[in-house]
């Protein structure tokens, strides 16, 4: 049986009454980076929270590692690393003094360690800068260090991204995707912009009102966004022989539910509606389609862009 690194089962959290999370259930495997989306307000702070350890579920189960129960959770929980809300360094100090204080704090003994997550994250050059005078980019590498003391293999970031100018975008992007490749890691990673984690998830998982709405991968993604021709007819079978014998395409795909994606011919929408009339194929839908990221995230979510 494939063994998860998280694996949620109906988590729900309720304050006061109203829901934080709800029935929320999702699959984490290792080497791999998790896009968690959703606007503020949505739940996903509280999801990784919980994952973490720092607040617990009204219902539901959590299962870390292809483990259960709150005190096998808390031994594999060493197992993790995270960023939750503040990246947790003391400002005045360097990013080696700080690292040096938290491996310390943690008891991890091995003082390479300090030089090669300073290397790993791109802060080896940084001498006797303090933390406090580091670009916001360098703040949250210095915290993924922290966060990688312990040689984690799930990586939790709360809005890593958040706030970072392009430069700063593309570091973390790049680290992120060498942590992912180079260790096997799971990397869970919260944003509240679908496009700000374009190119550097490998799996979206888009969380609106507390709900999972929709887990696809980067390839789905595209394929949904793509531009193409939606076709809905009464006889997909003649339709397909018609576009390659008489529109001279194959580049088109039939979906599951028998409608066909053509991804030619975007702007001669006419010539095809002639060719299949000439067959006497009945259309039922025939529109261009196909979508920037940010709309599709808000058709995701229902169109609903009030937290
Ligand atoms: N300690 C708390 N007490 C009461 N309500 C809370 C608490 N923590 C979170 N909530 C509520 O739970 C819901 C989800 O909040 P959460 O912080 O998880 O969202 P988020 O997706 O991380 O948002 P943001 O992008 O703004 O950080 C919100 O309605 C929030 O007000």
């Amino acid at each position: 049986m494939k063994q998860y690194v998280v694996k949620t089962s109906n988590l729900t959290k309720t304050y006061r009454g109203s829901y934080a999370l709800r029935n929320v259930s999702i699959k984490l495997e290792s080497g791999k980076i998790y896009g968690l989306i959703g606007q503020n307000g949505a739940g996903k702070t509280t999801l990784m929270r919980i994952l973490a350890g720092l607040s617990f579920p009204t219902e539901g189960s959590i299962e870390l590692f292809g483990h259960r129960g709150e005190r096998a959770l808390q031994e594999e929980r060493k197992r993790l690393g995270c960023i939750i809300e503040n990246p947790g360094f003391v400002p005045h100090m360097t990013a080696r003094e700080n690292l040096k204080l938290h491996r310390i704090m943690r008891g991890v003994p091995n003082k390479e360690m300090e030089g090669e997550l300073l290397e790993l994250v791109g802060l080896a050059d940084t001498g006797n800068k303090k933390a406090k005078n580091f670009s916001l980019g360098m703040k949250q590498r210095l915290g993924i260090a922290i966060a990688l003391l312990g040689n984690p293999e799930l990586l939790i970031l709360d809005e890593p991204i958040n706030g970072l100018d392009p430069l700063g975008v593309v570091e973390i992007r790049q680290l992120l995707k060498k942590l992912c490749e180079e260790r096997q890691m799971a990397i869970l990673i919260s944003s509240h912009n679908l496009p700000e984690l374009y190119q550097t998830v490998t799996d979206y998982i888009i969380i609106h009102k507390g709900e999972i709405k929709q887990t696809l991968t980067l390839a789905q993604l595209d394929e949904n966004c793509k531009r193409h021709l939606h076709i809905s007819c009464d006889q997909p079978d003649k339709l397909t022989s018609v576009l390659e014998m008489q529109l001279n395409t194959s580049h088109y795909k039939v979906m599951p539910d028998n409608t066909v994606k053509l991804y030619d011919y975007l702007d001669d929408m006419d010539s095809v509606a002639k060719v299949i009339y000439d067959n006497g194929i009945v259309v039922t839908r025939l529109s261009i389609e196909g979508d920037t990221l940010e709309n599709y995230f808000i058709s995701v979510i229902g169109g609903d862009q009030d937290a």
